[in-house]
């Protein structure tokens, strides 16, 4: 593949996607998604915006430290402080880039900015010239290009060219184009920049008008060779261009794109599961490529047709995915082979370790359900991989419960702790799960205040788990933690816990990674 026969996936999830409300990833979350994207194939992860916080830069310096082979990336407005922030945080990176921004628009410019189009000009070409004094890739966005005088931006576009940026990206910040307007500039762009040859067009489309995978296809079309977007479609309101559906419309119509990209679509069922695992955002049912019902037909025409050729309803194969359709059953009689062959099916590589625990956990599911769906067998995996890390750890639960009026609700707890301290606690409330989270509060001695506490059930019948998503607040740290289990008590306690493990480990960063006080003094540029 030539780089011209080639689309570059930048993805944004840990940073536009992490920026909207409710998306929010603590420390070890990014980390294991930035992992999996790596996995997936993205040329770039924007793992955010290391002037934001102390936080955020910790995260960004840590997945350039850990992640090899994919170009680790940090936004930076067209500010020093968050430049040197940005260059210090993707220093240990093999491959980094600076992103540095500054918008272009009439309204951004004289509402937002307060400078006029010379001022935007200069501060433009200055940021990607000191970025360039860091690292060779640079790439530069004008916030609200598609709202933006053609003229001008073509100025910036040149101006910033020949100060050494090597993507330019066209976004449309407010999700305001249609395809026809994308078209439109991105072909006159290429025609009119000066040196747009010699770079990389990007498009960064939003969806609030439910145009983002259209106008990024347009983009494409009109010679964007990197497209920025989100797993999902996460990212500030309606969202990004969402990862897994650029992919897949690029695969699927290659009869009119012929443009590769480098991922391994295989994983994309498996990365969405894992985002949504970690934030606690389902994906809507009907969500193209990755809802629950994107491979699913119940209309008797329909499954007529499938039965007869799936090609008659489907116009991807669900395996291209990672959507399994396997004929394996699998239940208290499936042995290990099985078991870990559908892990990996549904995306998941698992160590040998990993799947002696995650083996132990679907048999003594399988011995309480009659039917483990992939929904379970998802649970399963991503509830352990939320639990385990201390340093308190859920050993047994008991919980006594009623109803009417001067009913009793209580709950006894058995954590252990890393240390192997062991503390059993009890405690009275106003319903089972308020007696099992003050219980767990008594034994860990932990303050922090529930913010938000939810259930949902994986998976169809009576018999199914339950997932309980938790959030706790404390000092301004806010943190979400998960939990899995048949019983819906059990799966809000294990929620709770883990919620209050991440607070305690959020709160004793590591010495060896934390940002340095010269990046602090960054920070308030
Ligand atoms: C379209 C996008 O997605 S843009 C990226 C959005 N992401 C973020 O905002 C990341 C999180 N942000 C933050 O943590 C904070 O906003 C910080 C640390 C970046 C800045 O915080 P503060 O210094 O308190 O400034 P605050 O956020 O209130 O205002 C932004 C300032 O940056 C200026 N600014 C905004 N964009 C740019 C830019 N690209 N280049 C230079 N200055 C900019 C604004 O005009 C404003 O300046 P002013 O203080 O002189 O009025
Ligand atoms: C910072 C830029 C690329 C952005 O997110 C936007 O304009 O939407
Ligand atoms: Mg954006």
């Amino acid at each position: 593949m030539t780089a011209n026969d080639k689309v570059l996936i930048f993805d944004t999830t840990l940073r536009d996607g992490e920026q909207a409300p409710g998306f929010s990833m603590d420390h070890d979350q990014k980390l294991r998604m930035a992992r999996a994207l790596s996995e997936l194939g993205v040329d770039i992860i924007e793992a955010g915006f290391p002037a934001a916080s102390k936080g955020d830069f910790r995260a960004v310096n840590d997945i350039a430290r850990q992640t090899s082979g994919t170009t680790i990336c940090g936004l930076a407005r067209a500010v020093e402080g968050d430049i040197r922030a940005t260059a210090e945080a993707v220093a240990p990176a093999a491959k980094k880039r600076i992103h540095t921004f500054i918008a272009t628009s009439p309204i951004h410019r004289e509402h937002k900015l307060n400078m006029d189009k010379a001022t935007v000009l200069a501060r433009a070409v200055e940021a990607v010239r000191m970025a360039r004094s860091f690292v060779d890739d640079v790439e530069f966005s004008a916030e609200d290009a598609l709202r933006t005088e053609p003229d001008f931006l073509i100025e910036v576009f040149s101006a910033v060219i020949e100060a050494g940026a090597r993507t330019i990206n066209i976004p449309d910040t407010v999700g305001y184009a249609t395809p026809e307007d994308i078209y439109r500039l991105f072909s006159d762009l290429r025609l009119k920049v000066k040196g747009a040859e010699n770079v990389v067009l990007s498009a960064h489309c939003h969806d609030d008008l439910g145009l983002a995978v259209a106008n990024s296809l347009a983009a494409v079309r009109a010679g964007a060779r990197q497209v920025e977007c989100a797993m999902n479609g996460i990212g500030e309101r309606a969202g990004n261009c969402a990862t897994e559906e650029i992919i897949m419309a690029l695969k699927t119509r290659a009869d009119s794109y012929a443009l590769g990209t480098d991922i391994n679509t295989r994983k994309l069922y498996g990365v969405s599961k894992l985002l949504s695992g970690l934030t606690g955002h389902a994906v809507p049912r009907n969500k193209a490529i990755v809802g629950e019902n994107a491979f699913a037909h119940e209309s008797g025409i329909h499954q007529d047709g499938i039965l007869k050729n799936v090609e008659t309803y489907e116009i991807m194969k669900p395996e291209d995915i990672g959507v399994p359709k396997s004929q394996l059953v699998l239940g208290k009689h499936s042995g290990r082979h099985a078991f870990a062959e559908r892990a990996r099916a549904l995306g998941h590589d698992l160590s040998p370790d990993q799947i002696d625990e995650a083996f132990t956990a679907f048999k003594t599911l399988a011995d309480r359900k009659k039917v483990i769906t992939n929904s379970d067998i998802e649970g399963l995996i991503l509830g352990k991989e939320m639990g385990t890390q201390g340093p308190w750890h859920l050993k047994t639960l008991q919980v006594s419960t009623g109803s009417g009026d001067g009913a009793l609700h209580m709950a006894a707890v058995h954590l252990v702790h890393d240390t192997g301290r062991a503390v059993r606690e009890a405690s009275m409330g106003n319903g089972p799960l308020d007696a099992a989270f003050k219980a767990i509060k008594r034994a860990t001695k932990a303050s922090a205040a529930l913010a938000d506490f939810s259930v949902r059930s994986i998976g169809a019948g009576a018999d199914a788990q339950g997932w309980s998503d938790v959030r706790l607040v404390h000092d301004d740290v806010s943190v979400h933690g998960s939990g899995v289990d048949t019983d819906i008590v059990h799966a809000g306690a294990k929620a709770y816990l883990d919620a209050l493990n991440r607070l305690i480990r959020e709160a004793k960063p590591d010495p060896k990674t934390t940002a340095p006080a010269s990046s602090a003094r960054a920070l308030s540029a």
